[in-house]
């Protein structure tokens, strides 16, 4: 499967109109099953990783991450190109709503460049695993001060049958209001992009910042597994 034809043939009148709605979209299917367990596969190796969190420790929930190190599988290089290039000229509409002096070049190895010179070199996307009882608590995807403001996530097992609960949940900050959440479904292979952290919402009197956060709700039964592919780099 090319990740080009992936993303081209999806609906993206419908996506970015919901990513600009509610802050996050469905994808609809990204990748075939076989594609989600030769990823999964790949957690155990650490060859492929650049390093593990256990997010008990920090705070963060719990369950576990890794990193991948560079060279990405090719897969997920080709994902995180494709999107990138299709999202740039959507995430320079957002920065301008919100008066930020922050322009994406086109391509991603342009961006990656940006990052890389102010030390953000280490790469990012990375695959969660989380079993019965885990959970990821609300936060933002933050690296330094590149940043891309969608990401992506893909649901690498299948609620139907590996696991219960653990539901990808998106809340919105409104500034002096109270917050809404929103659930976002997914099968296997599907995917959802969402807001990183602000993001410009269009009110009755112009566009207001909002503040997005993500996480997942507690697996209730069985392993969950996700790839997560931010587009900054780390420091
Ligand atoms: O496991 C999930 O659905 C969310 C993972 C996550 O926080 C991310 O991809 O940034
Ligand atoms: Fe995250």
């Amino acid at each position: 499967m090319h990740a080009d034809n992936v993303v081209s043939r999806l609906d993206w009148d419908v996506i970015l109109r919901d990513l600009d709605e509610f802050g996050v979209a469905p994808t609809g299917p990204l990748l075939d099953r076989q594609t989600c367990l030769e990823l999964r596969a790949l957690y155990d190796h650490d060859e492929h990783f650049r390093s593990r969190i256990v997010m008990q420790r920090h705070g963060f929930g719990s369950g576990e991450y890794k990193y991948f190190a560079n060279p990405l599988p090719q897969v997920i290089a080709g994902l995180r190109r494709g999107f990138y290039e299709r999202l740039a000229p959507f995430a320079n509409g957002w920065n301008e709503r919100m008066g930020l002096d922050r322009h994406y070049p086109p391509d991603i190895d342009a961006f990656l460049a940006e990052c890389q010179a102010d030390g953000q070199t280490k790469p990012t996307p990375l695959l969660l695993k989380y079993g019965a009882g885990d959970y990821n608590c609300l936060h933002q995807d933050v690296y330094g001060v590149h940043l891309f403001p969608v990401q992506l996530v893909i649901l690498l097992s299948d609620p139907q049958a590996e696991f219960e609960g653990g539901e990808f949940v998106m809340t919105e900050q409104r500034p002096r209001m109270q917050s809404r959440a929103e659930v976002v479904p997914l099968g296997i292979g599907q995917g959802a992009l969402f807001a990183v952290n602000d993001r410009p919402k269009a009110g009755s009197r112009g566009d207001y910042r909002v503040k997005m956060r993500h996480g997942v709700s507690r697996i209730r039964s069985g392993a969950r597994f996700t790839m997560g592919v931010i587009f900054h780099d780390a420091k």
